[in-house]
């Protein structure tokens, strides 16, 4: 990968810096849509299966150029051509990073750079001969009357990418099967999912990127035991792995295994055979839906123009919020409870991909990066934190993604759902300037408003790729190794140290109130 230079020490970033010292910072979204006739239409975009308004954010067209001259003179586009050209773009674990690769429909061939790793042409059929072979057993286990309960084992990205999905599609979903998530090492939770199920009936996934996750093994080890216990012996037919660690999972006893390659991300999983319980939930043919709605974002992001880019559109605006307006967060508000878990699937991908200090040289960066990401669904956080956003003394701008067509029958809800979101964003904008003190709301609060037209696999595989590229390209123009996570490691060493001091109530070496709680809580 040649060096891009660094987003701060372009001539652009110092048009904006002009820019935004010069007027921008007064931004405001009343006088904007009261100048512009046509602001709707300049500043939102059909994107494959996502509507995206953004004119109620802080842009003009004049911010808008020179956003896209920041990402012109950053090398975004030429970043995004090394990694969907195979190049090692993860230069931390000289790792490419091929994602996009498992939605890659089987007739389209991909084009590699030179010097691209090795094989590739091995790589790609040995993931599409995986997906046939998962997606052939989804459809065995989906045929099978007797396996009533499916149990994923697995963290992180081994958890959230299928549990954010099995909820988001449950109107696509089978309900011949029970599905249950179990991530947290905390005992509670695999206890309360086994107390509901029977080892004759039940499915067990683990899934791990490396089969080396401790929660993921402890876990997996007492369901094995639960199992065994409860008179269960055939694991091949109760137990399945998804793992690059085949090896690991069969010294574990599972003979029944699908592998991807280290260049899928955990928080990138999903697509690959950490989507078991989604294909098992949806079936081959939903699926391939999601991974064909994802390919169609992947084309979007690598083919359209820059200023109609949408990835590249929301990545620059959130370059422009965090190191120009300095807001330290972003909200997000699905009107559909179906995607309850988005939040938290989103907070994985942003902050565990951008919540670096160094640049990917290792070399410290005086800008801020990730904002938090955070939400719940609407109409809930309305009457909850929404008091703050309104009215708090810090602006969080908010994404609101809301569903046009309903999966229900339901009348009256869903409109009254939809008048809900339409109102938040347009008071966050409008404000009410004529009342005082309590009751005054400041307003040029900014929002983005995502539409789809359904909540179905196609719309939802596009959104979420639209997510990972907006966040490959914040990561890209910060300068970061958007694809490794180091900082998780530091407090996994440290669990491993206190493990059996809290056996052993030795607390030799530990600072006081590590030892004075470690007293506590033996
Ligand atoms: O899939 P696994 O190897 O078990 O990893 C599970 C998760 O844990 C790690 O610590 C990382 O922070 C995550 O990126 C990963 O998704």
């Amino acid at each position: 990968m040649t060096p891009r230079p660094r987003c701060d020490q372009t001539a652009a970033w110092a048009a904006l810096r002009r820019h935004f010292d010069g007027g921008a910072r007064d931004f405001d979204l009343r006088q904007a849509f009261a100048a512009e006739a046509g602001r709707f239409e300049a500043f939102s975009q059909q994107a494959p299966h996502v509507f995206a308004d953004l004119s109620k954010n802080r842009i003009d067209a004049a911010t808008q150029e020179l956003l896209l001259a920041l990402a012109r003179e950053c090398g975004v586009e030429r970043h995004r051509d090394a990694m969907f050209g195979g190049e090692a773009v993860n230069g931390t674990e000289q790792r490419a990073v091929l994602h996009f690769l498992l939605r890659n429909p089987a007739d389209v061939q991909v084009q590699w750079s030179s010097g691209a790793i090795e094989n590739i042409a091995d790589e790609a059929s040995e993931a599409l001969a995986t997906r046939e072979a998962m997606l052939a057993y989804a459809e065995a286990v989906r045929a099978d009357d007797a396996i009533t309960d499916i149990v994923n084992i697995g963290i992180g990205g081994s958890d959230l990418g299928p549990q954010m999905a099995v909820l988001a599609l449950d109107e696509f979903t089978t309900r011949a099967k029970r599905f249950h998530f179990v991530s947290n090492v905390d005992g509670h939770e695999l206890a309360a999912v086994l107390r509901q199920v029977r080892p004759h009936s039940t499915l067990f996934l683990i899934a791990s990127k490396t089969f080396a996750t401790r929660e993921t093994m402890t876990n997996a080890h007492s369901a094995r035991r639960w199992f065994e216990a409860g008179g269960g012996q055939d694991i091949a037919r109760h137990f399945a792995a998804l793992t690059t660690h085949t090896a690991a999972a069969q010294a574990f006893g599972i003979t029944t295994c699908f592998g991807f390659r280290d260049w899928v991300g955990g928080r990138y999983s999903l697509w690959s055979a950490i989507g078991l319980a989604l294909a098992i939930a949806i079936g081959a043919s939903g699926f391939r839906a999601l991974l064909a709605g994802a390919h169609a974002m992947d084309e979007h992001f690598r083919t359209a123009p820059p200023a109609r880019n949408l990835p590249l559109r929301l990545g620059l605006l959130d370059v422009w919020y965090r190191n120009f307006h300095g807001f330290t967060s972003r909200s997000i508000a699905p009107y559909h409870s179906a995607l309850r878990r988005l939040p938290a699937y989103l907070q994985q991908l942003e902050m565990e991909s951008n919540g670096k200090r160094v640049d990917a040289q290792g070399r410290a960066l005086p800008y801020a990066t990730s904002p938090v990401v955070w939400g719940e669904p609407g109409t809930n956080g309305q009457h909850a934190f929404f008091q703050m956003l309104h009215q708090g003394s810090d602006v969080v701008p908010l994404e609101f993604i809301a569903v046009k067509q309903a999966g229900h029958e339901l009348p009256g809800h869903h409109p009254q759902l939809l008048a809900n979101a339409l109102a938040q964003a347009q008071a966050f904008m409008q404000g009410q300037a004529d009342a005082g003190g309590h009751r005054h709301f400041p307003g040029n609060r900014p929002s983005t408003f995502l539409v789809l037209d359904r909540l179905e696999p196609a719309s939802l595989g596009a959104l979420i790729a639209l997510y990972e590229h907006r966040v490959f390209v914040s990561g890209s123009l910060w300068g970061l190794n958007s694809f490794d996570q180091f900082g998780v490691e530091l407090g996994k060493l440290l669990a491993k140290d206190l493990e059996p001091r809290l056996a052993s109530g030795d607390v030799a070496g530990l600072d006081g109130s590590t030892a004075g709680l470690l007293r506590r809580l033996r």
